[in-house]
């Protein structure tokens, strides 16, 4: 029997993040070829595993994309988007030990909040990258 109602309609969380520089810049990633949205820009993060909590998940997936650390106390949560099947929490992050490097071979971009919207983001990305814009604007 499925644990949640969660899992009953198989949502899929996925936890991602405005990552801001000293400068106020935003770092997007672009999806890499063979993936679904390939070579379109989103905000770094990835699937809550289970047993994961999202804070938990992001701290991981900033790690192994990006080589930074975080914690949880630096993570502030931002807005959402529920789209089909996917439900996409975006955090904040202004504070992390190391200097994003592409692990995975994905293209990064340091972006000024003004010029979020002009990047060719993954279709649910645009009503967060509007609010990661007016945070910062
Ligand atoms: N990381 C991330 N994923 C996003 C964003 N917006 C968005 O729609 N997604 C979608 O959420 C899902 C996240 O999956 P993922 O990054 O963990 O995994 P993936 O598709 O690369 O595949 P894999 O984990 O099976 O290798 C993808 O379908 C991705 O297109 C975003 O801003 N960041």
């Amino acid at each position: 029997m499925p644990a949640s109602r969660t899992e009953q309609r198989g949502v899929l969380v996925v936890s991602a993040c405005a990552l801001i520089d000293r400068a106020g810049q935003v770092l997007l990633t672009q999806r890499p070829p063979g993936k679904a949205h390939q070579g379109l820009w989103e905000f770094p993060g990835g699937k809550v595993e289970e047993g994961e909590d999202p804070a938990e998940a992001l701290i991981r997936e900033l790690r192994e994309e990006l080589g930074i650390d975080t914690q949880t106390s630096c993570l502030a949560p931002l807005a959402f988007n529920a789209v089909d099947d996917l439900l996409l929490l975006l955090f904040v992050c202004r504070k992390y030990k190391g200097i994003p490097a592409p692990l995975e071979g994905q293209g990064l971009a340091w972006t000024a909040p003004g010029d979020l919207l002009s990047a060719d983001l993954v279709p649910a990305d645009i009503p967060l990258a509007a609010a990661v814009r007016d945070l910062l604007s």
